[in-house]
């Protein structure tokens, strides 16, 4: 097995788009790339690009982790294993870093031992080790995903994002960890708020899945977790409003935030868009990066396979 290696792209992913809290995720075009290498002894990790100097390189490293039980389950034991990460995804951000992280590791190790885990084993080993099924189902699957846990198994449908679909994320430089956008939520929340999330989430699915863009923006809102959030993500309703007022068709918080993802079928209109959110964070003293980003239509994928092919597209 000395001397394999595999070079895996794991997509960015913004879950939840509103109203799908914990459930709705949608893959991105913006990717890290794990290498992957049997070498004869010990662990080595090397991280560059975002996150290279937070990111954890000894054992507790969640790409070598996730690593480490695809070869257990796969009963492979390589003698040693050099990764090489490359990230574009910031950490800490909403926009899945961790998820990517855990994915990458466990699609490149079950690459280097006979790819003999299945889709939903991945699915299930991810959603366990990230905690965020949301994330990891867009980060394998690609395109929209919807996912459930149900009992110890996680069930996850992959869609087609409508052809066209566009993703401004406005991406300020401040950190929000997901446990803390987590804590600030209430045990309980009102009928009415749940009835509200619930209509959205099902429209919001139809209306991405049968192109309906005039849906999208009463269908992104939300009344689970965004106001809970506020105090949390600088600015966030009015960068919403500055995404919708340039012409939006709808646009929420990505994940635990603190970026903000607006959605668009008309290029020339995302120019505007980003401006608006980016001035509607520099009237706090923020600054964003807003790229534009198409959706991810493959999910994780081998770039450089052991034999030197390649699976993505
Ligand atoms: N690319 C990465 N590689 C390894 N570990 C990571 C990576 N990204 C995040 N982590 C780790 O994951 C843990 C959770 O981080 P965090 O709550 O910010 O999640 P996240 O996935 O970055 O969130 P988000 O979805 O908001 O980007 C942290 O301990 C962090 O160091
Ligand atoms: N659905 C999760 C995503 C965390 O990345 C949340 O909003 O807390």
């Amino acid at each position: 097995m000395s001397g394999r290696k595999v070079i895996v792209r794991v997509p960015a992913t913004s879950s939840n788009l509103g109203p799908g809290f914990d459930c709705l995720g949608l893959a991105l075009g913006l990717y890290n790339f794990v290498e992957m290498k049997v070498v004869p002894e010990g662990s080595e990790v090397t991280v560059q690009g975002e996150g290279a100097s937070e990111i954890p390189t000894d054992e507790s490293n969640l790409t070598l982790r996730a690593a480490r039980r695809v070869f257990d389950l796969n009963r492979a034991h390589p003698a040693g294993l050099s990764l090489r990460l490359t990230n574009n995804i910031p950490p800490a951000r909403g926009l899945g870093s961790s998820a990517a992280a855990v994915v990458g590791g466990l699609v490149a190790a079950n690459a280097l031992s006979g790819s003999r885990l299945s889709s939903s084993e991945l699915l299930n080993l991810a959603g366990e080790m990230d905690g965020h099924l949301d994330n990891v189902a867009p980060a394998l699957l690609g395109g929209l995903t919807v996912v459930v846990p149900d009992g110890t198994a996680a069930l996850g449908l992959r869609l087609e994002p409508p052809a066209g679909l566009l993703a401004v994320a406005a991406v300020p430089a401040v950190n929000v960890y997901t446990s803390r956008a987590r804590a600030v939520l209430p045990r309980e929340v009102p009928f009415a708020d749940a009835v509200f999330n619930l209509g959205r989430v099902a429209l919001l699915v139809g209306a991405l899945t049968e192109g309906r863009f005039e849906f999208l923006a009463s269908a992104m809102a939300d009344r689970l977790h965004q106001k809970y959030r506020e105090h949390l993500v600088p600015g966030l309703t009015g960068v919403i409003g500055a995404a919708l007022k340039a012409g939006a068709l709808g646009a929420a918080l990505s994940g635990s935030g603190p970026t903000v993802i607006a959605l668009t079928n008309d290029p020339e209109k995302a120019v505007p868009i980003a401006a608006g959110m980016r001035e509607a964070l520099g009237k706090l003293g923020l600054s964003a990066w807003t790229p534009t980003l198409v959706p991810d239509r493959e999910g994780a994928c081998t770039v450089e396979t052991a034999d030197g092919g390649a699976i993505c597209s």
